[in-house]
Protein backbone atom coordinates (compact mmCIF):
# COMPACT_ATOMS: atom_id res chain seq x y z
CA UNK A 1 0.00 0.00 0.00
CA UNK A 2 1.71 3.45 -1.13
CA UNK A 3 -1.03 5.83 -0.19
CA UNK A 4 -0.60 8.33 2.83
CA UNK A 5 -3.00 8.07 5.87
CA UNK A 6 -3.86 9.75 8.94
CA UNK A 7 -0.45 8.70 10.92
CA UNK A 8 1.35 11.07 7.91
CA UNK A 9 -1.39 13.96 8.70
CA UNK A 10 0.28 16.73 11.46
CA UNK A 11 -2.45 17.38 13.90
CA UNK A 12 -5.02 20.94 13.93
CA UNK A 13 -5.91 21.23 10.48
CA UNK A 14 -8.68 22.16 8.50
CA UNK A 15 -9.92 18.79 6.68
CA UNK A 16 -12.25 18.07 4.42
CA UNK A 17 -13.34 14.11 4.75
CA UNK A 18 -15.10 12.18 1.70
CA UNK A 19 -16.96 9.63 3.99
CA UNK A 20 -19.15 7.32 2.43
CA UNK A 21 -22.86 7.26 4.09
CA UNK A 22 -24.82 5.69 1.26
CA UNK A 23 -27.48 4.28 3.23
CA UNK A 24 -30.93 2.21 3.08
CA UNK A 25 -34.26 4.54 3.28
CA UNK A 26 -37.52 3.45 4.31
CA UNK A 27 -40.30 5.51 4.00
CA UNK A 28 -38.01 8.67 3.86
CA UNK A 29 -36.06 7.28 6.94
CA UNK A 30 -32.80 7.10 7.37
CA UNK A 31 -31.72 3.48 8.48
CA UNK A 32 -28.81 3.40 10.58
CA UNK A 33 -26.22 1.00 9.27
CA UNK A 34 -22.57 -0.20 9.80
CA UNK A 35 -20.92 2.68 7.80
CA UNK A 36 -21.94 5.17 10.12
CA UNK A 37 -20.27 3.25 12.65
CA UNK A 38 -16.97 2.40 10.36
CA UNK A 39 -16.57 5.82 9.44
CA UNK A 40 -17.25 6.93 13.20
CA UNK A 41 -13.67 6.03 13.50
CA UNK A 42 -12.12 8.24 11.05
CA UNK A 43 -13.83 10.91 12.17
CA UNK A 44 -13.62 10.73 16.11
CA UNK A 45 -9.56 10.42 15.79
CA UNK A 46 -9.63 13.60 13.65
CA UNK A 47 -11.77 15.01 16.07
CA UNK A 48 -9.91 14.39 18.78
CA UNK A 49 -6.48 15.38 17.32
CA UNK A 50 -8.39 18.85 17.12
CA UNK A 51 -8.88 19.21 13.57
CA UNK A 52 -11.44 21.19 11.98
CA UNK A 53 -13.37 18.26 10.12
CA UNK A 54 -15.95 18.93 7.11
CA UNK A 55 -17.45 15.97 5.82
CA UNK A 56 -19.05 15.29 2.50
CA UNK A 57 -20.78 12.43 1.60
CA UNK A 58 -23.83 11.40 -1.14
CA UNK A 59 -26.83 9.31 -0.93
CA UNK A 60 -28.70 7.87 -3.14
CA UNK A 61 -29.21 8.77 -7.07
CA UNK A 62 -31.18 11.83 -8.29
CA UNK A 63 -34.62 10.47 -9.23
CA UNK A 64 -34.58 7.82 -6.43
CA UNK A 65 -36.64 7.56 -3.73
CA UNK A 66 -33.68 7.27 -1.46
CA UNK A 67 -32.14 10.39 -2.98
CA UNK A 68 -32.72 12.44 0.02
CA UNK A 69 -30.66 15.24 2.49
CA UNK A 70 -27.73 14.21 4.50
CA UNK A 71 -29.44 15.69 7.67
CA UNK A 72 -30.70 12.46 9.44
CA UNK A 73 -27.47 11.30 8.55
CA UNK A 74 -25.65 14.16 10.53
CA UNK A 75 -27.76 12.45 13.60
CA UNK A 76 -27.13 8.69 13.41
CA UNK A 77 -23.08 9.68 12.65
CA UNK A 78 -23.29 11.77 15.85
CA UNK A 79 -25.09 9.02 17.51
CA UNK A 80 -22.25 6.96 16.62
CA UNK A 81 -19.18 9.50 17.59
CA UNK A 82 -20.72 10.29 20.59
CA UNK A 83 -20.34 14.21 19.87
CA UNK A 84 -22.64 16.65 17.95
CA UNK A 85 -21.85 16.69 13.93
CA UNK A 86 -23.46 19.99 12.60
CA UNK A 87 -25.29 19.97 9.35
CA UNK A 88 -25.32 22.65 6.92
CA UNK A 89 -27.79 22.22 3.66
CA UNK A 90 -25.19 23.13 1.43
CA UNK A 91 -22.01 22.50 -0.37
CA UNK A 92 -20.11 25.15 -1.31
CA UNK A 93 -22.37 28.09 -1.12
CA UNK A 94 -21.88 30.91 1.19
CA UNK A 95 -23.58 28.86 3.74
CA UNK A 96 -21.53 26.30 3.60
CA UNK A 97 -18.47 28.63 3.72
CA UNK A 98 -20.34 30.19 6.68
CA UNK A 99 -20.38 27.02 8.78
CA UNK A 100 -16.82 25.87 7.94
CA UNK A 101 -15.58 29.29 9.13
CA UNK A 102 -17.26 29.34 12.14
CA UNK A 103 -16.03 25.66 13.38
CA UNK A 104 -14.22 25.28 16.58
CA UNK A 105 -11.12 22.91 16.67
CA UNK A 106 -12.25 19.13 17.38
CA UNK A 107 -15.72 20.22 15.73
CA UNK A 108 -17.39 18.39 12.92
CA UNK A 109 -19.91 19.70 9.91
CA UNK A 110 -21.33 17.44 7.83
CA UNK A 111 -22.72 19.33 4.23
CA UNK A 112 -25.47 18.52 2.38
CA UNK A 113 -25.86 15.44 -0.03
CA UNK A 114 -22.72 15.91 -2.95
CA UNK A 115 -24.85 13.99 -5.50
CA UNK A 116 -27.09 17.89 -5.31
CA UNK A 117 -24.37 19.10 -7.67
CA UNK A 118 -24.56 19.16 -11.12
CA UNK A 119 -20.42 19.39 -11.05
CA UNK A 120 -20.23 16.27 -8.77
CA UNK A 121 -22.09 13.90 -11.49
CA UNK A 122 -21.04 12.50 -14.42
CA UNK A 123 -18.20 10.78 -14.15
CA UNK A 124 -14.95 12.48 -15.41
CA UNK A 125 -11.38 12.15 -15.60
CA UNK A 126 -10.23 13.52 -12.60
CA UNK A 127 -8.16 16.64 -13.78
CA UNK A 128 -11.91 17.71 -15.64
CA UNK A 129 -13.55 17.44 -11.81
CA UNK A 130 -10.44 19.46 -10.71
CA UNK A 131 -11.13 22.31 -12.35
CA UNK A 132 -14.95 22.68 -11.40
CA UNK A 133 -15.98 25.38 -9.52
CA UNK A 134 -17.48 23.21 -6.31
CA UNK A 135 -13.44 21.78 -6.12
CA UNK A 136 -12.08 25.32 -6.71
CA UNK A 137 -14.09 26.74 -4.53
CA UNK A 138 -14.15 23.95 -1.09
CA UNK A 139 -10.34 23.59 -1.45
CA UNK A 140 -9.70 26.75 -1.11
CA UNK A 141 -10.94 26.39 2.75
CA UNK A 142 -8.54 23.43 3.87
CA UNK A 143 -5.09 22.18 4.20
CA UNK A 144 -6.14 18.26 3.61
CA UNK A 145 -8.44 15.94 2.24
CA UNK A 146 -8.82 12.94 3.41
CA UNK A 147 -10.84 9.68 1.43
CA UNK A 148 -12.38 7.57 3.44
CA UNK A 149 -14.96 6.48 1.01
CA UNK A 150 -13.68 3.47 -0.44
CA UNK A 151 -16.62 1.93 -1.33
CA UNK A 152 -17.52 4.87 -3.64
CA UNK A 153 -14.28 4.82 -5.10
CA UNK A 154 -15.25 3.67 -8.53
CA UNK A 155 -16.98 6.57 -9.03
CA UNK A 156 -14.93 9.44 -10.80
CA UNK A 157 -17.33 11.78 -9.05
CA UNK A 158 -15.98 15.37 -8.19
CA UNK A 159 -15.58 14.95 -4.20
CA UNK A 160 -13.69 11.40 -4.83
CA UNK A 161 -11.17 12.32 -7.84
CA UNK A 162 -11.42 16.10 -7.68
CA UNK A 163 -9.60 17.00 -4.50
CA UNK A 164 -6.79 14.87 -4.74
CA UNK A 165 -5.52 17.33 -7.67
CA UNK A 166 -5.66 20.17 -5.32
CA UNK A 167 -4.43 19.24 -1.67
CA UNK A 168 -2.35 17.17 0.27
CA UNK A 169 -4.54 13.85 0.55
CA UNK A 170 -4.66 10.95 2.39
CA UNK A 171 -6.51 7.65 3.10
CA UNK A 172 -8.89 7.51 6.38
CA UNK A 173 -9.22 4.26 8.46
CA UNK A 174 -12.06 2.89 6.81
CA UNK A 175 -10.12 3.61 3.00
CA UNK A 176 -7.27 1.33 4.46
CA UNK A 177 -9.20 -1.42 6.03
CA UNK A 178 -11.08 -1.70 3.24
CA UNK A 179 -8.27 -1.46 0.66
CA UNK A 180 -6.52 -4.28 2.38
CA UNK A 181 -9.19 -6.59 2.93
CA UNK A 182 -10.39 -6.52 -0.75
CA UNK A 183 -7.24 -6.40 -2.66
CA UNK A 184 -6.06 -9.33 -0.78
CA UNK A 185 -9.23 -11.60 -2.01
CA UNK A 186 -8.52 -10.38 -5.46
CA UNK A 187 -4.87 -11.86 -5.10
CA UNK A 188 -6.06 -15.30 -2.91
CA UNK A 189 -5.30 -18.27 -5.05
CA UNK A 190 -8.02 -20.87 -4.15
CA UNK A 191 -7.73 -24.85 -4.33
CA UNK A 192 -11.25 -25.86 -3.42
CA UNK A 193 -14.51 -24.25 -5.38
CA UNK A 194 -15.01 -20.75 -5.34
CA UNK A 195 -18.91 -19.73 -5.21
CA UNK A 196 -20.36 -15.80 -5.92
CA UNK A 197 -23.76 -15.56 -4.42
CA UNK A 198 -25.16 -12.58 -6.43
CA UNK A 199 -27.76 -10.39 -6.04
CA UNK A 200 -29.32 -7.51 -5.37
CA UNK A 201 -31.06 -4.60 -7.36
CA UNK A 202 -28.03 -3.36 -9.11
CA UNK A 203 -28.27 -6.00 -11.86
CA UNK A 204 -26.19 -3.97 -14.23
CA UNK A 205 -23.53 -3.88 -11.88
CA UNK A 206 -23.19 -7.57 -10.83
CA UNK A 207 -23.61 -9.07 -14.42
CA UNK A 208 -20.53 -7.41 -16.14
CA UNK A 209 -18.46 -8.58 -13.31
CA UNK A 210 -19.82 -12.41 -13.32
CA UNK A 211 -18.74 -12.09 -16.70
CA UNK A 212 -15.24 -10.99 -15.76
CA UNK A 213 -15.14 -13.59 -12.14
CA UNK A 214 -15.85 -16.62 -14.53
CA UNK A 215 -12.10 -18.02 -14.20
CA UNK A 216 -12.03 -17.49 -10.74
CA UNK A 217 -15.69 -18.62 -9.48
CA UNK A 218 -16.88 -21.90 -10.53
CA UNK A 219 -20.46 -21.72 -9.49
CA UNK A 220 -22.71 -18.36 -9.18
CA UNK A 221 -25.81 -18.68 -6.95
CA UNK A 222 -28.31 -16.04 -8.30
CA UNK A 223 -31.10 -14.35 -6.42
CA UNK A 224 -32.18 -10.43 -6.21
CA UNK A 225 -32.89 -8.97 -9.48
CA UNK A 226 -29.87 -10.39 -11.44
CA UNK A 227 -31.45 -13.70 -10.46
CA UNK A 228 -35.06 -13.35 -11.94
CA UNK A 229 -33.58 -11.69 -15.08
CA UNK A 230 -31.59 -15.01 -16.13
CA UNK A 231 -34.81 -16.43 -15.24
CA UNK A 232 -36.35 -14.55 -17.51
CA UNK A 233 -33.70 -15.65 -20.55
CA UNK A 234 -34.33 -18.86 -19.78
CA UNK A 235 -37.86 -19.07 -20.52
CA UNK A 236 -39.50 -17.74 -17.46
CA UNK A 237 -42.43 -15.53 -17.37
CA UNK A 238 -40.73 -13.53 -14.43
CA UNK A 239 -38.45 -10.36 -14.08
CA UNK A 240 -40.87 -8.09 -15.53
CA UNK A 241 -41.86 -4.98 -13.90
CA UNK A 242 -45.30 -5.71 -12.76
CA UNK A 243 -47.73 -3.27 -10.16
CA UNK A 244 -45.66 -0.27 -11.18
CA UNK A 245 -42.07 -1.56 -10.05
CA UNK A 246 -38.92 0.29 -11.62
CA UNK A 247 -36.26 -2.43 -11.18
CA UNK A 248 -36.63 -5.10 -13.85
CA UNK A 249 -36.94 -3.60 -17.95
CA UNK A 250 -34.89 -1.27 -18.15
CA UNK A 251 -31.56 -3.39 -16.87
CA UNK A 252 -33.32 -6.40 -18.93
CA UNK A 253 -32.73 -4.00 -22.31
CA UNK A 254 -29.51 -2.59 -20.99
CA UNK A 255 -28.20 -6.79 -20.54
CA UNK A 256 -30.41 -8.68 -22.06
CA UNK A 257 -27.29 -10.04 -24.83
CA UNK A 258 -24.91 -10.27 -22.33
CA UNK A 259 -27.25 -12.20 -19.86
CA UNK A 260 -27.95 -14.76 -22.86
CA UNK A 261 -24.10 -15.00 -23.96
CA UNK A 262 -23.32 -15.99 -20.42
CA UNK A 263 -26.11 -18.42 -20.00
CA UNK A 264 -25.15 -19.89 -23.74
CA UNK A 265 -21.18 -20.09 -23.03
CA UNK A 266 -21.60 -20.32 -19.27
CA UNK A 267 -24.53 -22.10 -18.14
CA UNK A 268 -23.37 -24.66 -16.07
CA UNK A 269 -21.64 -22.15 -13.64
CA UNK A 270 -25.47 -20.45 -12.92
CA UNK A 271 -27.57 -21.79 -10.21
CA UNK A 272 -30.94 -20.56 -11.05
CA UNK A 273 -33.55 -20.71 -8.01
CA UNK A 274 -35.93 -23.31 -8.44
CA UNK A 275 -38.85 -21.70 -6.82
CA UNK A 276 -39.75 -17.91 -5.26
CA UNK A 277 -41.68 -16.00 -2.96
CA UNK A 278 -44.42 -13.73 -3.35
CA UNK A 279 -46.94 -11.47 -0.82
CA UNK A 280 -50.04 -13.35 -1.19
CA UNK A 281 -53.85 -12.36 -0.72
CA UNK A 282 -53.46 -12.47 3.24
CA UNK A 283 -50.08 -10.66 2.89
CA UNK A 284 -48.35 -13.45 3.78
CA UNK A 285 -45.46 -15.07 1.78
CA UNK A 286 -46.22 -17.89 -0.41
CA UNK A 287 -43.88 -19.91 -2.35
CA UNK A 288 -44.03 -21.33 -6.14
CA UNK A 289 -42.00 -23.61 -7.86
CA UNK A 290 -41.12 -21.40 -11.18
CA UNK A 291 -41.57 -24.27 -13.17
CA UNK A 292 -45.34 -23.28 -12.25
CA UNK A 293 -45.41 -19.65 -13.22
CA UNK A 294 -47.29 -18.89 -16.28
CA UNK A 295 -48.23 -15.38 -16.08
CA UNK A 296 -46.31 -12.12 -15.72
CA UNK A 297 -48.18 -10.94 -13.42
CA UNK A 298 -46.36 -11.54 -10.26
CA UNK A 299 -43.76 -9.73 -8.72
CA UNK A 300 -41.41 -11.66 -6.41
CA UNK A 301 -39.33 -10.54 -3.52
CA UNK A 302 -37.56 -13.30 -2.22
CA UNK A 303 -36.04 -17.12 -3.21
CA UNK A 304 -37.88 -20.07 -2.44
CA UNK A 305 -37.01 -22.35 0.78
CA UNK A 306 -36.43 -24.77 -2.05
CA UNK A 307 -33.81 -22.99 -3.73
CA UNK A 308 -32.10 -22.51 -0.19
CA UNK A 309 -32.43 -26.10 0.04
CA UNK A 310 -30.32 -26.42 -3.75
CA UNK A 311 -27.75 -23.92 -2.87
CA UNK A 312 -26.95 -24.67 0.64
CA UNK A 313 -24.30 -28.01 -0.56
CA UNK A 314 -22.59 -25.93 -3.08
CA UNK A 315 -21.81 -23.68 0.09
CA UNK A 316 -20.99 -26.22 2.25
CA UNK A 317 -18.61 -27.64 -0.61
CA UNK A 318 -16.87 -24.60 -1.19
CA UNK A 319 -13.47 -23.23 0.11
CA UNK A 320 -14.43 -19.58 -0.49
CA UNK A 321 -17.55 -18.12 -0.42
CA UNK A 322 -18.00 -14.23 -1.99
CA UNK A 323 -21.76 -13.06 -1.34
CA UNK A 324 -23.10 -9.58 -3.30
CA UNK A 325 -26.68 -8.63 -2.99
CA UNK A 326 -29.11 -9.80 -0.90
CA UNK A 327 -31.51 -12.42 -2.51
CA UNK A 328 -34.58 -11.31 -1.45
CA UNK A 329 -36.56 -7.77 0.43
CA UNK A 330 -34.92 -8.98 3.32
CA UNK A 331 -35.81 -6.16 4.89
CA UNK A 332 -39.28 -7.42 5.32
CA UNK A 333 -39.11 -10.76 7.47
CA UNK A 334 -41.09 -12.73 5.33
CA UNK A 335 -38.49 -12.33 2.33
CA UNK A 336 -35.71 -12.51 4.34
CA UNK A 337 -35.68 -16.51 3.40
CA UNK A 338 -33.40 -16.49 1.03
CA UNK A 339 -30.78 -14.22 2.32
CA UNK A 340 -30.69 -15.46 5.60
CA UNK A 341 -30.53 -18.85 4.47
CA UNK A 342 -27.40 -18.60 2.59
CA UNK A 343 -25.65 -16.31 5.09
CA UNK A 344 -26.19 -19.25 7.72
CA UNK A 345 -25.11 -22.02 5.14
CA UNK A 346 -21.95 -19.58 4.65
CA UNK A 347 -21.62 -19.21 8.92
CA UNK A 348 -21.93 -23.40 9.68
CA UNK A 349 -18.74 -23.21 7.47
CA UNK A 350 -15.44 -22.65 8.15
CA UNK A 351 -14.68 -21.82 4.03
CA UNK A 352 -13.32 -18.56 3.52
CA UNK A 353 -16.38 -15.47 3.27
CA UNK A 354 -16.44 -11.99 2.34
CA UNK A 355 -19.87 -10.26 2.41
CA UNK A 356 -20.24 -7.12 0.85
CA UNK A 357 -22.59 -4.57 0.05
CA UNK A 358 -23.73 -2.00 2.43
CA UNK A 359 -27.41 -3.01 2.29
CA UNK A 360 -26.75 -6.88 2.20
CA UNK A 361 -24.41 -6.89 5.28
CA UNK A 362 -27.06 -5.17 7.56
CA UNK A 363 -28.86 -8.73 7.17
CA UNK A 364 -26.06 -10.27 9.70
CA UNK A 365 -26.82 -7.45 12.60
CA UNK A 366 -30.85 -7.65 11.48
CA UNK A 367 -30.74 -11.14 11.98
CA UNK A 368 -28.59 -11.98 14.78
CA UNK A 369 -25.64 -13.39 13.50
CA UNK A 370 -22.28 -12.69 13.85
CA UNK A 371 -19.69 -10.76 12.12
CA UNK A 372 -17.53 -13.50 13.42
CA UNK A 373 -18.89 -16.21 11.36
CA UNK A 374 -17.41 -14.75 8.40
CA UNK A 375 -13.87 -13.82 6.75
CA UNK A 376 -14.82 -10.15 6.45
CA UNK A 377 -17.79 -8.22 6.19
CA UNK A 378 -17.07 -5.32 3.62
CA UNK A 379 -18.93 -2.17 3.94
CA UNK A 380 -18.52 -1.63 -0.02
CA UNK A 381 -20.50 -2.81 -3.02
CA UNK A 382 -19.74 -2.22 -6.31
CA UNK A 383 -16.07 -0.94 -5.16
CA UNK A 384 -15.75 -4.62 -3.09
CA UNK A 385 -16.67 -6.55 -6.35
CA UNK A 386 -14.53 -4.11 -8.73
CA UNK A 387 -11.82 -5.18 -6.69
CA UNK A 388 -12.47 -9.16 -6.96
CA UNK A 389 -12.45 -8.26 -10.73
CA UNK A 390 -8.90 -6.47 -10.56
CA UNK A 391 -10.20 -3.44 -11.62
CA UNK A 392 -8.53 -0.41 -10.23
CA UNK A 393 -10.58 2.48 -8.13
CA UNK A 394 -10.35 5.47 -9.29
CA UNK A 395 -10.22 7.41 -5.92
CA UNK A 396 -7.48 5.17 -4.90
CA UNK A 397 -5.50 5.01 -7.18
CA UNK A 398 -5.02 9.08 -6.91
CA UNK A 399 -4.64 9.12 -3.22
CA UNK A 400 -1.63 6.36 -4.16
CA UNK A 401 0.13 8.48 -6.59
CA UNK A 402 -0.73 11.48 -4.16
N1 LIG B 1 -36.65 -9.61 -5.41
C1 LIG B 1 -36.34 -8.44 -4.85
N2 LIG B 1 -37.22 -7.42 -4.90
C2 LIG B 1 -36.92 -6.24 -4.34
N3 LIG B 1 -35.75 -5.97 -3.70
C3 LIG B 1 -34.85 -6.95 -3.63
C4 LIG B 1 -35.10 -8.22 -4.20
N4 LIG B 1 -34.02 -8.97 -3.99
C5 LIG B 1 -33.13 -8.21 -3.33
N5 LIG B 1 -33.62 -7.00 -3.08
C6 LIG B 1 -32.98 -5.89 -2.37
O1 LIG B 1 -31.65 -5.78 -2.74
C7 LIG B 1 -31.02 -4.96 -1.78
C8 LIG B 1 -29.55 -5.19 -1.78
O2 LIG B 1 -29.12 -4.95 -3.07
P1 LIG B 1 -28.03 -3.89 -3.56
O3 LIG B 1 -27.96 -4.02 -5.01
O4 LIG B 1 -28.33 -2.56 -2.98
O5 LIG B 1 -26.74 -4.53 -2.99
P2 LIG B 1 -25.73 -4.27 -1.88
O6 LIG B 1 -24.54 -4.90 -2.43
O7 LIG B 1 -26.19 -4.79 -0.59
O8 LIG B 1 -25.56 -2.75 -1.67
P3 LIG B 1 -24.63 -1.61 -2.21
O9 LIG B 1 -24.18 -1.99 -3.57
O10 LIG B 1 -25.55 -0.45 -2.18
O11 LIG B 1 -23.54 -1.48 -1.23
C9 LIG B 1 -31.65 -5.32 -0.47
O12 LIG B 1 -31.95 -4.14 0.22
C10 LIG B 1 -32.91 -6.08 -0.87
O13 LIG B 1 -34.08 -5.59 -0.28
O1 LIG C 1 -23.42 2.40 -1.94
C1 LIG C 1 -22.46 2.27 -2.70
O2 LIG C 1 -22.09 1.17 -3.18
C2 LIG C 1 -21.63 3.47 -3.01
O3 LIG C 1 -22.00 4.53 -2.18
C3 LIG C 1 -21.75 3.88 -4.46
O4 LIG C 1 -23.08 4.18 -4.75
P1 LIG C 1 -23.54 4.29 -6.27
O5 LIG C 1 -23.57 2.89 -6.80
O6 LIG C 1 -24.91 4.94 -6.24
O7 LIG C 1 -22.53 5.12 -7.00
Amino acid sequence: MTFKTLDDLDAGQRVLVRLDLNSPVEDGEVQDNRRFDRHATTVQELADRGDRVVLMAHQGRPGGDDFVSLEQHADILAGHIGMDVKFVADTYGDEAIEAIRGLEAGEVLLLENTRMLDEELPEEDPEVKAETEFVQTLSQEFDAYVNDAYSAAHRKHASLVGFPLVLPSYAGRVMESEYEANSSIATQEFEGDVTMVVGGTKATDVIGVMNALDEKVDQFLLGGIAGELFLRAAGHEVGYDVGGMDLFDDQWEANEDLIRSILDEKGDQIVLATDLAYEDDNDERAEVPVANITEKDTGYLDVGSDTVATYTPYIHDSEAVFVKGALGLFEDERFAVGTVGVLEAIAETDCFSVVGGGDTSRAIEMYGMSEDDFSHVSIAGGAYIRAMTGESLPAVELLQSN
